[in-house]
């Protein structure tokens, strides 16, 4: 542990933890309100998380829970998601996204020709994902009772065509998202299989949660990169970097601020994980224009208008629309 948990975890030892019951006067039924010492802004603490972990997600910005999801589970997710490739079903706002290497060749309807699949909220057996209960109980700690699942993906990373293509470039997931605190945001991201640098596990950087919103664009890779896969242009190259290799269940937990990417797959499989954003019900929209996001709200109104026409979807709407609430109350979001 280092210099500052020690430091974090003698203070938190010093104040009281217990959540406190208060009366709330307008329905006068009793909430539990969640205490959150002024040391830890990141986490509540609803006695799911140890003192350790929660120091841990402090200073690092992520958090990996070993075997979280059963094998059953997962079997049963890609039995969907072969469905899905195969062409059998059509799910309502699902795309299905090919590998900017192979997108302008000839569609066979097989897993071999799909690098994603996004936005998988009417598709009940991969949505039962974001729905786990042992996720769930997990996410609140970090977003509080009331939560949104907000963005799903079944990421089938390929076997790279030399390109270098398969590569996620450094990025912070909070480039695509209109709304905010930040804090109470978090990515719940699961192996699907074993996970290594040789199949191009993620690649985080420590501690990065810390620092602020920095601007991505498309990195000059000349093999080409996929559609809306921005990248932090300069980030700093000689800070720390930690490959997260995992086995299939194992699930980590990051928040939207923290720098990460992936690898090349310089194997001849698929690479899978499945992945939820989930945010507080109690978040709030904001308005990107003329910030550092305006770049990537132009290109998903864009592709919104392209599917849906007419001028009339905001990117604020894109989210709206696709946001399901998994537990609590939908307040606000
Ligand atoms: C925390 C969040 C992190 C992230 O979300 S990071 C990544 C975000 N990615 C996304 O949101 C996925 C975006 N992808 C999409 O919307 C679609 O797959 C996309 C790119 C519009 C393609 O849509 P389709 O319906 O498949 O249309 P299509 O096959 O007719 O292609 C239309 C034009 O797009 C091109 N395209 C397809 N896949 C691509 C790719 N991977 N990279 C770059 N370009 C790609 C395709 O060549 C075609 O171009 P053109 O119009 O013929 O010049
Ligand atoms: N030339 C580059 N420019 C920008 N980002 C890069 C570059 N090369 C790799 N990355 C990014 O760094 C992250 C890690 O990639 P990669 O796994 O290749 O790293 P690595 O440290 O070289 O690991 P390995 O040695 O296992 O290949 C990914 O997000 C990848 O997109
Ligand atoms: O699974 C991966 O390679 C990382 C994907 C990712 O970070 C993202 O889509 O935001
Ligand atoms: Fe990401
Ligand atoms: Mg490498």
């Amino acid at each position: 542990m280092s210099r500052a948990a020690e430091r974090l975890k003698i203070v938190l030892n010093h104040l009281d933890r217990s959540p406190l019951c208060v009366r709330n006067s307008s329905t006068s039924t009793q909430q539990v309100v969640y205490s959150q010492p002024h040391a830890l802004r990141y986490t509540f603490d609803n006695d799911i998380l140890s003192t350790e972990q929660r120091l841990s997600y402090e200073e690092n910005g992520f958090l990996v829970i070993k075997g979280l999801v059963s094998e059953g589970d997962i079997n049963r997710f890609r039995v969907a998601f072969e469905r899905i490739c195969r062409g059998e079903v059509k799910i309502p706002g699902l795309i299905v996204m090919r590998d900017v290497s192979i997108a302008k060749s000839e569609f066979i309807p097989d897993q071999k020709a799909i690098s994603k699949l996004q936005d998988f909220q009417e598709e009940t057996e991969l949505f039962r994902y974001c729905a786990l209960p042992q996720i769930l109980k997990y996410v609140e700690c970090f977003t509080g009772p009331n939560i949104m699942a907000m963005h799903t993906m079944l990421i089938n990373k390929p076997p790279d065509t030399g390109k270098m293509t398969s590569r996620h470039p450094m990025h912070q997931d909070l480039h695509y998202f209109p709304f905010r605190p930040a804090d109470r945001i978090v990515c719940s991201w699961t192996a699907m299989e074993k996970i290594n640098r040789q199949n191009g596990c993620l690649v985080v950087l420590p501690g990065s949660h810390h620092g602020t919103l920095r601007e991505h664009d498309y990195p000059e890779w000349e093999g080409g990169v996929n559609k809306m896969y921005h990248g932090i242009r300069d980030y700093n190259t000689n800070h720390p970097r930690v490959h997260l290799e995992m086995e299939k269940g194992d699930t980590v937990f990051f928040h939207p601020l923290l720098i990460h990417g992936s690898g090349m797959n310089q194997t001849q499989g698929f690479r899978k994980a499945i992945s939820c954003h989930y945010a507080s019900a109690d978040c709030y929209y904001i308005d990107v224009s003329k910030t550092s996001q305006e770049n990537i709200a132009l290109e998903v109104k864009a592709i919104a208008e392209k599917k849906y026409g007419g001028g009339f979807i905001t990117f604020e709407d894109t989210w709206a629309i696709r946001g399901r609430l998994v537990q609590g109350e939908r307040t606000n979001m």
